[in-house]
């Protein structure tokens, strides 16, 4: 082992909307029309001097990881690959159209980045998309670190990376994909790694995140090639983050760059597989083991063997996150109120950078993490969890709860629901912000939302709809909700994430085996459904949604916490149908989320995450109808897994994708109950009731009409009653329409 050798801290990335959410206040204020470009700026600016602050006691910064709203859309921007439709006279304009759409054109699609809850844009690009490089950006935050006398390296989203994550522009022949233009792109880069160079960069940092998933032979190939050329005109770091490079990383090694930046808390193989090539002791080695994506404090001790694993290989050895620091809060000073023990086992992206510069100092501590405590764990949770014979998580045949199911609750052909929330008016939220801060007793409090949930009955009886829901206006959030109810769990007063442009979420912190103390649910669906005749459904959040959606302890595997959240929500789902709950819907939004980048690890993940749903679910009787939500349209990759869930209905969104979904999950032997979104509640478009009656001809056209259900595609939460109210009639007729046809 060499111990003088002199290792180097950086982060690949940091969190870019200030420590107290600046940029989210001075965006939405520009939107809004109250701040001009200028004032924006300034807030920016401000924004990138505190993260300059954070990242000097690093040995070397990253810059250019500040963005208005997504780095990828900034890459996209940064040479000029920007959709036709969202050209305008300046820039700033151009960004935000292709970033939130406007009047004249439609914003670019969103989609999840691998798997994160971070959304990116999704760039298109054609064989007429005219790049050219515009590294003003880069140039200019580059400079503004180096003024600080800092040692400064700028980071780009790599080629390959971009046009992976990319897709084709519309008019683009079938058979083009972006990737074919890498050889275009590469030279567009060389010309902003030499704009770079001239301003007087070394290093830069490409990161090639998509290179961590699985590629084909010729997808490698190209990308050789292209590090080949880009690695003659500057000095390439090349970083991944989101797991292991496995076969890119002999490519990347080989194309001759700097530096590799390996994830090392979720990519480990790729240290065994770099012992086993032949890598030049000059090679520059980030060793990536403080992790970016959870709020753990780093094992020093474990993280100070990984460094000397790297030490045996090579001379140049750095420390870094495993990933960008994005993915985390950026400080836990603030966090007070959080229980002692806890605390003391987080760090936040201030405490990381820390802890790199402690890792990179030869005289540095290096203590192991403390185990958890023992308070933490839950025999009792144990103990129930280990007696749970195999056939815990197995129902009756579908057939016979289908039949039971139907005697139980009757319902005509094509029966129209919604997804759970109505809209969270200003009231609700001003109600909620004065009970939360001491202004409002709990009594009126509950008063006013129990006002709310019967007024939202009254409102689906008057517009006919068949399966009630009582509109979850008690629930800040689908998963703080039940994390605030379970042991376990700690909620952070200013843990803010980015989750997309200026929206951020505060996801909860699951440091301790989970228990249920207290019915959740019960009271509020019990209370609705004394309201009215027809059956009003249980709604839940499922455990993989409300693991992907919080903050989770790293001590066991995932399969086991989820089991823990499991067992409180049969609890839970227990006595709803104790209290005469005939539907109960478990939602798992995020079931798609989970799904690992790669496609080794997903056999183990569908075993676990869907076992751990029909764990909640599989203690009702046949005659308990057990209904779950997904809202996405890109099943191919899990829809094996919906059908594992094994529930009786599943609803989707399906609106935007035509219906295609529809025979997908038909044609993947999905025999149950479907309800295929009919209107796409995240636009604020209110379709007729025609187009709506067309979707669902549709849908009974593949499944036949006894499967379908009329619902929309995602919870009413976010929209207006002027919009819903419209929307609802439309529904209601529609379905009635189509079932008069069927009969
Ligand atoms: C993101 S999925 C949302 C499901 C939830 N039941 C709702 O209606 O809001
Ligand atoms: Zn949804």
């Amino acid at each position: 082992m060499n111990h003088r050798t002199a290792v180097r801290s950086t982060a690949l990335g940091y969190p870019r909307i200030g420590s107290d959410r600046e940029l989210k206040r001075a965006l939405e204020a520009h939107w809004a029309g109250r701040l001009d470009a200028a004032g924006l700026e300034r807030a920016a600016a401000a924004v990138r001097a505190e993260m300059l602050d954070d990242l000097s006691v690093l040995d070397q910064v990253p810059t250019g990881v500040f963005s208005y709203y997504d780095h990828v859309l900034d890459a996209a921007f940064a040479v000029d690959a920007v959709a036709p439709r969202h050209r305008r006279s300046d820039r700033l304009a151009s960004y935000f159209a292709a970033a939130r759409g406007d009047d004249a054109a439609a914003p670019l699609e969103m989609t999840k980045w691998f798997d994160t809850n971070y959304h990116y844009l999704v760039p298109e690009i054609g064989p007429a998309t005219a790049f050219a490089p515009r590294p003003e950006k880069a140039v200019a935050e580059f400079l503004e670190a180096r003024e600080r006398g800092l040692d400064a390296r700028p980071v780009l989203v790599g080629p390959a990376s971009l046009l992976l994550l990319a897709k084709a522009a519309e008019g683009a022949p079938a058979d083009f994909r972006p990737f074919d233009r890498l050889g275009d792109l590469v030279e567009v880069y060389v010309e902003m790694l030499a704009a770079l160079a001239q301003a007087g960069a070394g290093l830069i940092q490409l990161d090639e995140p998509a290179l961590c998933a699985d590629r084909t032979p010729a997808e490698l190939e190209a990308v050789a090639a292209a590090y080949r050329r880009l690695v003659a005109e500057a000095e390439i770091l090349v970083a991944g983050g989101y797991g292991p490079f496995g076969e890119s990383l002999p490519v990347l090694l080989e194309s001759g760059v700097e530096g590799i930046a390996l994830d090392l808390v979720r990519g480990r193989s790729d240290l065994e597989a770099l012992a086993s090539l032949d890598v030049s002791r000059e090679t520059f080695i980030v060793a990536g083991v403080v992790d970016g994506r959870n709020i753990w404090r780093t094992d020093l001790a474990d993280a100070a063997a990984d460094i000397e694993a790297v030490k045996a290989l090579t001379d140049r050895v750095g420390v870094a996150s495993s990933s960008s620091l994005l993915h985390v809060p950026v400080d836990l000073a603030p966090e007070t109120g959080l229980p002692p023990l806890l605390a003391e086992r987080l760090a936040f992206a201030r405490q990381k950078l820390i802890e790199l510069t402690v890792l990179a100092d030869p005289d540095g501590a290096r203590d192991a993490r403390p185990a958890s405590p023992a308070a933490w764990r839950d025999a009792a949770v144990r103990d129930r969890l280990a007696a749970l014979g195999d056939g815990a998580d197995r129902r009756a045949p579908y057939a016979d709860r289908q039949a039971s199911q139907a005697k139980r609750v009757p319902l005509p052909p094509l029966p129209t629901t919604t997804i759970g929330s109505f809209p969270q008016t200003a009231e609700l939220r001003k109600a909620r912000a004065a009970h939360r801060q001491g202004l409002m007793i709990d009594a009126d409090y509950q008063a006013r939302m129990k006002a709310e949930v019967a007024a939202v009955i009254a409102e689906q009886e008057r517009l006919g709809i068949d399966v009630l829901v009582h509109g979850e206006p008690e629930r800040n959030d689908m998963v703080q909700y039940f994390a605030e109810l379970l042991t376990g769990f700690a909620t952070t007063a200013a843990g803010w994430v980015q989750s997309y442009g200026s929206r951020c979420v505060r996801p909860p912190i699951l440091y301790g085996d989970v228990a249920r103390t207290a019915p959740m649910t019960v009271p509020w669906t019990s209370y609705a459904q004394s309201l009215t005749a027809k059956p009003v459904k249980g709604m839940l959040t499922g455990p993989v949604t409300i693991l992907a959606w919080s903050f989770v302890r790293d001590d066991q595997p995932l399969a086991d916490t989820a089991d823990q959240v499991a067992l409180a929500l049969r609890d839970e789902v227990a006595d709803l149908e104790a209290a005469g709950t005939a539907i109960i819907q478990v939602d798992e939004p995020a079931l798609r989320e989970l799904l690992p980048v790669r496609e080794a690890p997903r056999a183990a993940y569908r075993e676990w995450s869907t076992r751990s749903f029909r764990l909640a679910t599989s203690g009702v009787r046949p005659d308990t109808a057990i209904h779950t939500h997904l809202c996405y349209s890109e099943f191919g990759v899990v829809i094996d897994a919906i059908a594992a869930l094994d529930a009786d209905v599943t609803s989707i969104e399906a609106s935007r994708s035509k219906m295609e979904v529809v025979a997908d999950l038909g044609r993947a032997g999905y025999r149950s109950g479907i309800g295929p979104g009919v209107w796409d509640i995240h636009s604020p478009r209110v379709p007729a009731a025609a187009e709506m009656a067309e979707a669902l001809r549709l849908a009974v056209a593949a499944l036949g009409p006894d499967r379908v259900w009329a619902n929309p595609d995602c919870g009413l939460k976010t929209r207006r009653y002027e919009e819903v109210v419209p929307a609802l009639e439309g529904l209601v007729e529609a379905a009635r329409t189509v079932r008069a046809e069927a009969a």
